[in-house]
């Protein structure tokens, strides 16, 4: 028996540590890499990643396959094990704080240890040993060996079920992100200048800038908003500097711009003609205005300008302005914004080696904090903006402004460009009865209105915390000040601009705000690419996308004294929610990217919806499109109605913001690009008696709400997307309710899915009991 077992041992490099004391220490000394390795993600932990708990947590033991050849090998040399016994011997082991000394010197820590033995004794007991390990539980039993001798077996079973063991410098390697700089070798090969224009709002900073530009022979713009974008490119055009428009969901040339003469106050039919222009006719021009995600890195420009350069701090979307700053090719780079980057900024250009010039500009017109609040909706005044941070307040109080005979222009975030743009021209217009406007701060950056006052609602908002979640805040300095800044833009028609809250308790709060410099921005955010993504997914096979960005975070090295990676929540609820569907993980990475707004259950169920049909190798046409979301739509009759539409064109926005992604998957552009039109026109109309739709909404009968909430309840339950989530345990309806999100039609559809669903259901249960 004995010369089979040294047989095996021969072959066993861990049994070999055993018998060779001095042995075992060689190999323990080259795992106190490791220990070091774990020591420093456990420090990275608490400084990125505060009352997250230990990244252990993150790694899910992968089960263990059994390997075949070892079927009553082990019990043919030292007959059958008691599984009683083997389970005694094994709690044992794992009692032994020798076990955990060795356990920690092997990278398994406390928590790692637990998940491993577990997999560990699950293992022995459910299958056969392997001979080695079997022998070696034998000769404990008999007294010939110590428990020790497990630790081997122990340590070979936590490196299957725990794979990141063997490949943490690996990983390491790849999210080290102390060098962002050096990701752009062809950006750094060019001398390139920088000029910071800094400022306060309204002096000019974008306009300085864009002078630039215009007589520039080629340029690139990048703003953080659609509308900013769009803005660049229709002055652009205008002033004859041919400029194409490039957001995720679109392409516009300047050639269509020329060839149709449209104009800032674009209407509707004027955009479709725009559309209907083949785009293989088009050729793109020397200067582009874009959203700054989209900014390619591959062209080479004589100017750039990447505008509200402060939001390179921002905690979503600051990994887009760093990429630009650190990537873009041009000889000279125009920054805008808040004084409070500066030192940011020159930092940065002391590592790349460049120039950077700083031009200050003070305000062009005057802004003047009131000295009393509003008080009543009754004082306001032609040129006034009302400020308000949730929706429920913008149809409250345009209602309120209406009910006193003033005529309302309506500016929130999830309205479709066309509806704001409207909205904002019939503001602007000078001729036009409509001096009232009612706006989230959709309207705070860059943006150019005819205000003479803006009044805070409130001064309250969600923002999201460094942990990725939403809680209520006061509104920064610099967000005071960004929008309080919209009052008298020089060139409108108010020369001075003043400010002021509703609340006369709120009035003492703003000023301090308003009296203070905007915060620095002391870090720039980063965010790993698709190819980091690949890398950690070939070395971790059994990851999940969302388990591999939380691992990404937390091994990553990030020079904190310049960056600070992006939080990567909204990315991670994507992959979580996509997880199941069978996807190439390129592609899945990209559909985990598009920017989807996951409060609206709408836009992620028909999102989801998507994903399974490109994973199916289904092309999503217009009328696949057009039956997930019951086109055509009727005009809306309440403001849930209208809510509703809203989702709608997101996920017409969404089709093409993937149809530039997956053009073969997502070919019906052009129908679903009128289809958005179309529905633009719809939502204009329903913002435009906004009023009505309020009235119409409060007259809905309570039995109606109780039927629509159950039936959305019950359907919601069923949907992979708010499984276990705390909505799905009641809340759900009633904030999905309250938010006006579901309209009568919306539930229709859902009550014939899901009895349909329920009928299949019963079918397929029928058939199976038959059979
Ligand atoms: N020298 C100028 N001549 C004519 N118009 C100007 C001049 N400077 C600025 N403007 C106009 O004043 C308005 C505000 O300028 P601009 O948008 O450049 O300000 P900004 O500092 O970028 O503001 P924000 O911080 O809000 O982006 C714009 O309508 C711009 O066209
Ligand atoms: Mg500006």
């Amino acid at each position: 028996m004995y010369k089979g077992l040294a047989r095996i041992l021969a072959h066993s490099e861990k049994l070999q540590l055993i018998i060779s004391p001095c042995l075992r220490s060689t190999v323990l000394c080259t795992r106190k890499g490791e220990v070091g390795s774990l020591g420093y993600i456990l420090l990275r932990t608490k400084k990125h990643d505060r009352g997250r708990g230990s990244p252990s947590a993150l790694f899910v033991p992968v089960p263990v396959k059994p390997n075949p050849d070892d079927i009553n090998v082990g019990e043919e040399f030292t007959g059958r094990l008691k599984k009683q016994d083997l389970l005694k011997i094994l709690n044992r082991f794992y009692q032994k704080p020798e076990v955990r000394l060795l356990a920690t010197e092997s990278g398994l820590d406390d928590q790692l240890l637990h998940q491993a033995f577990l997999s560990f004794r699950r293992h022995c007991l459910e299958h056969d040993l392997p001979p080695d390990l079997h022998i070696t539980i034998s000769d404990i039993l008999q007294g010939a060996g110590h428990i020790d001798d497990l630790f081997p077996y122990f340590l070979r079973h936590a490196r299957l079920a725990f794979p990141h063991l063997d490949c943490l410098d690996d990983l390491k390697k790849i999210s080290d992100l102390r060098t962002p700089a050096n990701w752009y070798p062809e950006a750094r090969n060019i001398n390139r200048k920088i000029i910071f224009h800094a400022g306060p709002t309204n002096s000019g900073k974008t306009y300085h800038a864009m002078e630039r530009f215009l007589e520039a022979e080629s340029g690139v713009y990048c703003g953080p908003l659609k509308l900013l974008a769009t803005e660049i490119y229709h002055k652009s055009n205008k002033k004859g500097t041919p400029c194409d428009l490039v957001t995720g969901e679109e392409r516009r040339y300047a050639s269509q711009y020329t060839l149709l003469n449209d104009d800032i106050d674009t209407t509707s039919e004027s955009e479709t003609e725009c559309f209907l222009i083949e785009d293989k006719e088009l050729t793109p021009s020397a200067h582009v205005a874009c959203t700054v995600e989209m900014t390619s890195l591959n062209n080479k420009y004589e100017v750039a300008i990447i505008d509200e350069i402060q939001m390179i701090g921002d905690k979503g979307r600051g990994w887009a302005w760093t990429r630009a700053i650190l990537g873009i090719k041009a000889d000279e780079i125009h920054l805008c914004g808040e004084a409070g980057a500066i030192n940011l900024i020159e930092e940065i250009c002391n590592i790349t080696g460049e120039e950077l010039e700083v031009r200050t500009y003070k305000r062009l017109t005057e802004l003047k904090v009131e000295d009393s609040a509003l008080l009543s909706l009754d004082n306001v005044k032609p040129g006034d903006c009302i400020v308000c941070f949730n929706k429920n307040d913008i149809y409250s109080v345009s209602r309120a402004i209406e009910q006193r005979g003033h005529e309302v222009a309506v500016i929130y975030g999830s309205l479709p460009p066309g509806t704001k743009l409207a909205q904002a021209n019939k503001f602007n217009d000078p001729d036009c009865s409509c001096k009232i406007m009612v706006a989230t701060d959709a309207i705070g950056l860059g943006i150019n209105l005819s205000i003479r006052r803006i009044i805070f609602y409130s001064l309250i908002k969600p923002v999201i915390n460094d942990d990725g979640e939403k809680e209520m805040d006061v509104i920064s300095i610099s967000q005071a000040l960004q929008i309080a800044g919209r009052a008298g833009r020089y060139g409108s028609a108010w020369e001075t601009g003043y400010v002021t809250t509703f609340k006369s308790e709120d009035l003492g709060t703003l000023k301090t705000l308003l009296s203070n410099p905007p915060e620095p921005v002391t870090q720039a955010g980063l965010h790993p690419t698709a190819e980091q993504m690949e890398l950690y997914a070939y070395h971790l096979p059994h990851a999940t996308l969302s388990s591999l960005m939380d691992i990404f975070v937390h091994l990553c090295t990030v020079d904190d004294s310049l960056y600070f990676m992006c939080n990567t929540e909204a990315f991670k609820f994507l992959a979580e929610m996509i997880q199941h569907v069978p996807l190439p993980l390129r592609a899945r990475y990209v559909f985990c990217c598009a920017p989807i707004n996951n409060k609206f259950p709408f836009v992620c169920a028909t999102f989801l919806k998507m994903v399974r049909q490109y994973s199916r190798n289904e092309p999503i046409t217009r009328n696949w499109v057009c039956n997930a979301i019951d086109w055509p739509v009727p005009a809306p009759k309440t403001i849930a109605d209208l809510a509703h539409l809203e989702t709608v064109f997101d996920v017409l926005e969404l089709y093409l913001w993937l149809s530039y992604r997956f053009p073969d998957m997502f070919p019906d552009v052009r129908q679903i690009r009128e289809m958005e039109i179309e529905l633009d026109a719809i939502i204009q109309q329903g913002i435009f008696q906004i009023t009505r739709l309020l009235r119409n909404s409060e007259q809905i009968p309570q039995e109606d709400l109780v039927t629509h909430e159950r039936a959305v309840r019950k359907r919601l339950m069923k949907s992979t997307v708010y499984r276990n989530t705390e909505d799905s345990k009641g809340k759900l309806s009633k904030m999905l309710i309250a938010k006006g999100l579901i309209t009568p039609q919306m539930l229709k559809k859902l009550q014939e899915e899901l009895s349909s669903e329920n009928k299949d259901d019963r079918g397929r249960k029928n058939r199976n009991r038959r059979k």
